[in-house]
């Protein structure tokens, strides 16, 4: 098959994670005879920099004409201090909304190995297997009013409002439905429905639709106490589905089970054109340059847009496959490494990685399960 991948790599360690996605791409395609084509577009600091605007209308053109989309990160303190319309992510949110990329799927799935390095124990965390699916152009981040004005006595006030049509509720929660269908069947609705009209809405949409499921269980959970039970009993969970702000908040702490931000992907997809992929972790500032960076996030962003986007099941799972051994054989970066225990850094494991897929077997096991 032949794809054409548009990649943003951005700021900070998205440009070392993206690397990593590129070059198991670039072997996937080799391996499966398949022809992936880069375009590389500009997004958030760097684009500011060069351009003057954080999303290019170049990038937007780049990103349309592609079947996919891979994304690093954006963002850093030398933007901080910008006017808004003038910070990375602001072009993380208008390339969003540029894609109608409305469902961001945040897999939050435990790797055995790695429940060495929990502070949680391990019966809490092994075997844990949910996904968050984060409405991802609605809500807080884009309702108007927005902003800042003084009042009739000089007084600075300022609006964020938190703003959602029906028809925004309905697809995304209908997307929640239709995963849990083909998973264990349950649906954890989060909301802050004891203070908000907003969420109350959103229940009321959660309970519509699942009239549609027979067969899938409904429950609604307050925020808050979805941020405890995330921490206490994991494994209660099947499919979250929530509006955007909660889904950024619960996804970060999500993924502490794995580990690290370093090791949760995500496939933001759209209701009608290429979806992307990005690792749901920021440019890391304070790890950038080093070489240091987890790139598995990324890397197994990569396998979400093979699956999702291009229908290609057995290259995913092989890149699956290649990281797990990876990681049970004890090759790990910082984040993820045990005290005492040296770490690998960025290109080592992207190497590693590579070369479980070739030389060590994860595509040759995955061809047999699948002959
Ligand atoms: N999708 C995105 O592009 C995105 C997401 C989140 C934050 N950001 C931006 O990134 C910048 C930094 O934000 P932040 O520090 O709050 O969040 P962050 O996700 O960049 O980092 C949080 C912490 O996690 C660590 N971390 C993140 N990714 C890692 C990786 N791959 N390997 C190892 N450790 C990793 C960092 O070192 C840091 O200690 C901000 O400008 C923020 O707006 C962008
Ligand atoms: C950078 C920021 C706008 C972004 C978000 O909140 O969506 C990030 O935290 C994420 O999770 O992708
Ligand atoms: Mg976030």
């Amino acid at each position: 098959m032949k794809k054409n991948i548009a990649v943003l790599r951005g700021d900070g360690v998205g440009k070392e994670v993206s690397k990593g996605a590129i070059e198991v791409l670039k072997t996937i395609g080799q391996q499966f005879g398949h022809e992936f084509h880069f375009q590389y577009g500009l997004i958030g600091g760097e684009a500011i920099d060069t351009e003057g605007t954080p999303l290019p209308q170049e990038t937007v053109d780049v990103c349309k004409q592609s079947d996919a989309v891979l994304l690093g990160a954006v963002g850093g303190p030398k933007w901080d201090q910008n006017p808004a319309y003038l910070r990375p992510e602001k072009g993380l949110l208008q390339i969003r909304k540029a894609l109608n990329l409305f469902a961001n799927i945040r897999p939050v799935t435990t790797y055995n190995a790695l429940t060495d390095i929990s502070p949680l124990k391990q019966d809490i965390i092994e075997g844990v297997d949910f996904v968050i699916v984060r409405e991802l152009t609605g809500g807080l981040y884009f309702g108007k009013p927005s902003g800042r004005s003084v009042d009739e006595n000089g007084e600075e006030t300022v609006v964020d409002t938190l703003q959602y049509k029906r028809s925004e509720m309905e697809r995304i929660i209908y997307k929640a439905f239709e995963m849990a269908q083909t998973r264990r069947k349950k649906v954890t609705s989060v909301d802050k429905a004891n203070v908000l009209e907003s969420s109350r809405m959103w229940r009321e949409v959660a309970e519509g639709i699942s009239k549609e499921f027979p067969e899938v269980e409904l429950e609604h959970m307050l925020v808050d106490n979805a941020a405890m039970q995330l921490i206490r009993y994991p494994k209660q969970f099947d499919v979250v589905v929530t509006e955007n702000m909660f889904g950024d908040i619960l996804s970060d702490e999500a993924s502490m089970l794995t580990g690290s931000m370093g090791m949760l992907p995500s496939a933001s997809l759209s209701s009608d054109g290429p979806s992307l992929y990005e690792p749901i972790h920021g440019s890391a500032p304070d790890i950038a340059g080093k070489n240091i960076a987890n790139p598995i996030a990324t890397i197994l962003s990569a396998a979400m847009m093979l699956r999702l986007s291009f229908g290609m099941e057995k290259e995913a799972k092989a890149i699956e496959r290649a990281v797990d051994q990876v990681i049970s054989a004890g090759h790990r970066t910082a984040d993820i490494q045990r005290a005492g225990k040296s770490p690998v850094q960025t290109t080592e494991i992207i190497d590693q990685i590579k070369a479980a897929l070739i030389e060590d077997g994860a595509i040759s096991s995955i061809m047999s399960a699948y002959a």
